[in-house]
């Protein structure tokens, strides 16, 4: 919690304007009940109305400063904690940003999001409170013990008696409560998975009839949710009437001796209802105080998940500073070692392959062989284990990521794209890209007969992730977006298998005179797709089984042989 309140230093002179200003409003609250006593013991007993027109201007001006003291505290407060929260929200996003996939998958989607908007406002509303009670609390409680045991010490005695058990209470109501706090946090995170699964899976659960299944299952996570959450408050409700039963009868009890007092005639009326008030007042300090201990347990959980984000150290570092330009458009795999962290067995073992400008080399195998996982390594997306893979003839752990990715065009297996025109998911690819580019990228990846039937062509919207498009139309703006770059090397992870054959055809004619002084990685499951590489790549099981051109590999590789069989006819193979 420390470490996340030192992200206010920024804020510092303003903090120190609502701590003077909440300075004065407890000192005005503190003097008023003095007034007050004094209103009645000299004006109301001797009937002095002028006196009473005096000291009750003088009581009108200081609640007035008070609050004024209290409006503008509350203002600044409000305005450091917002700030703070937005400050973290950004400061977390862009240590994510940092991140490799590996931590993305530690850590998962929905908790990354949950830490950043929820969490963050929890940290964001104990701030506010701390701001205001912080300094509040505690002046209240020691000046208006001071002032009630200078008014009359042995009526104090009746808080000595009564304190005890207000303290005790809370702390018991504390112990039970806090440690609930974690798992409030959890089954919230819970239900942000659920949820995100539900409606970015909408289309599969309608086809499959899932909607019966899946509302069970949400309503087992906000069930869950609920009950914790219920539980929680159940436990915290029995703070507020303790602690109303136990000042009220301190109340009581003031009375009840104050009387007494005031028959021996060892007090004055005045002193005693300026007694109550500050009673009053030091149980409200002890309120307040008391609800910052259950307002800072639930904040510090969350900061506590807020700062595992940040504390996390990217699984690599990006260290390298090398410009990764030494023989533009060649790749090379030097017995390339890959385990997900966790696993059992590598996901890839020893790869080794070099590719060279204007060469095609694709990738085909059975699903989970690992085709996926070769590609994401090249922008670095996981570190590899051992081994060693060259861009341009460099190093890619002696580039940085920036580097290294600037001089790929990737296209994913799952195109995504972002709500924002066509245009600008194209020029996602090359912010400065002319108009001319961007057209130019469009009509190589046979996306322009589509564009143009669309309103508004180039600048027709696209719903978010692209969903009023086709698949085979998202995957041409994918593949648009990469070839704008003009990068060296294209990886293109199963991209064509949404397009028809003639597309798929058409586009790889089209790409020959795009790549021709770059490398084109391409993995495929169609064998008609991979055919005219100049070198294919066999794997299976995450090992490099076989290697060669179509023909070569006909005739000496089993597994490519079965694979092309199970496509093409034995003319086609041919
Ligand atoms: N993020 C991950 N964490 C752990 N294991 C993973 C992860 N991604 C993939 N794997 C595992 O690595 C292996 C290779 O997966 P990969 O996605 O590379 O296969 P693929 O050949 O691309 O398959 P497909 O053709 O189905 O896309 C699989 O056994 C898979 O279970």
């Amino acid at each position: 919690m420390i470490k996340i309140l030192k992200n206010l230093s920024v804020y510092k002179w303003i903090i120190l304007a609502v701590i003077g200003l909440v300075f004065i409003q407890s000192m005005s609250d503190l003097f008023l009940p003095t007034l007050m006593a004094d209103i009645i013991d000299k004006g109301v007993v001797r009937g002095d109305t002028s006196y009473i027109w005096k000291i009750g201007g003088f009581m009108l001006l200081v609640s007035a400063l008070g609050a004024c003291a209290s409006i503008i505290a509350s203002y600044y407060s409000s305005k450091a904690a917002m700030g703070m929260g937005r400050d973290l929200r950004l400061k977390v996003f862009n240590h994510v940003e940092k991140f490799s996939l590996q931590e993305f998958d530690e850590v998962g989607t929905a908790s990354l999001i949950t830490r950043t908007t929820n969490d963050i406002t929890q940290v964001q509303q104990v701030v506010i409170m701390m701001l205001r009670m912080v300094i509040s609390a505690p002046i209240m409680l020691i000046g208006g013990v001071i002032m009630a045991v200078s008014m009359d010490a042995k009526l104090s005695l009746v808080i000595v008696v009564t304190m005890p058990f207000l303290i005790g209470s809370i702390l018991l109501i504390l112990y039970k409560g806090v440690p609930l706090f974690q798992t409030v946090q959890k089954r919230l995170d819970r239900l942000n998975l659920v949820l995100r699964e539900n409606l970015t899976g909408i289309r599969v659960i309608r086809a499959f009839n899932r909607e019966t299944q899946e509302k069970e299952r949400l309503k087992k996570a906000n069930k869950e949710l609920t009950d914790i959450s219920i539980k929680v408050n159940k436990i915290m409700a029995f703070m507020m009437p303790v602690m109303m039963l136990v000042m009220n009868l301190t109340v009581v009890g003031i009375i009840w001796f104050g009387g007494v007092r005031i028959d021996n005639g060892g007090m004055q009326i005045g002193d005693l209802m300026a007694f109550i008030q500050y009673v009053m007042q030091i149980m409200f300090a002890l309120v307040m105080a008391s609800m910052m201990f259950v307002m800072v347990p639930r904040a510090a959980v969350s900061a506590t998940r807020i700062n595992e984000v940040l504390d996390m150290k990217p699984s690599f570092l990006d260290e390298g500073t090398e410009k990764a330009d030494r023989v533009h458009g060649t790749l090379e795999f030097e017995h390339v070692t890959f385990s997900y962290p966790g696993a059992e067995e590598p996901a890839l073992s020893d790869i080794s392959f070099s590719a060279s400008p204007g060469e095609i080399t694709a990738i085909i195998g059975g699903t989970g062989s690992g085709k996926t996982t070769l590609v994401n390594l090249i922008p670095r997306f996981y570190d590899i284990s051992s081994g060693t893979i060259r861009v341009n003839g460099v190093d890619i752990r002696k580039s940085s990521q920036d580097e290294v990715r600037s001089k790929i065009g990737f296209v994913p297996q799952k195109a995504s794209l972002f709500t924002g025109t066509i245009s600008e998911n194209i020029r996602f690819g090359k912010q400065t890209a002319t108009q001319d580019e961007v057209e130019h990228a469009a009509r190589i990846a046979q996306a322009e007969d589509f564009i143009s039937s669309m309103k508004g062509g180039y600048e027709a919207e696209i719903d978010q992730g692209g969903s009023n498009l086709s698949g085979g139309q998202k995957q041409r703006l994918s593949i648009a977006r990469a070839l704008i770059r003009k990068p060296d090397i294209y990886i293109f992870d199963d991209s064509f298998s949404a397009l028809d054959y003639k597309t798929d055809a058409n586009l790889r004619a089209a790409l020959k005179d795009e790549t021709k002084n770059s490398t084109v990685l391409l993995v495929a499951q169609r064998v008609s797709t991979v055919v005219d590489a100049d070198r294919i790549i066999v794997l299976d099981e995450g090992h490099i089984v076989g290697m060669g051109t179509h023909q070569e590999l006909l005739s000496t590789n089993d597994i490519y042989r079965e694979i092309a069989l199970s496509q093409l006819t034995e003319e086609e193979i041919a």
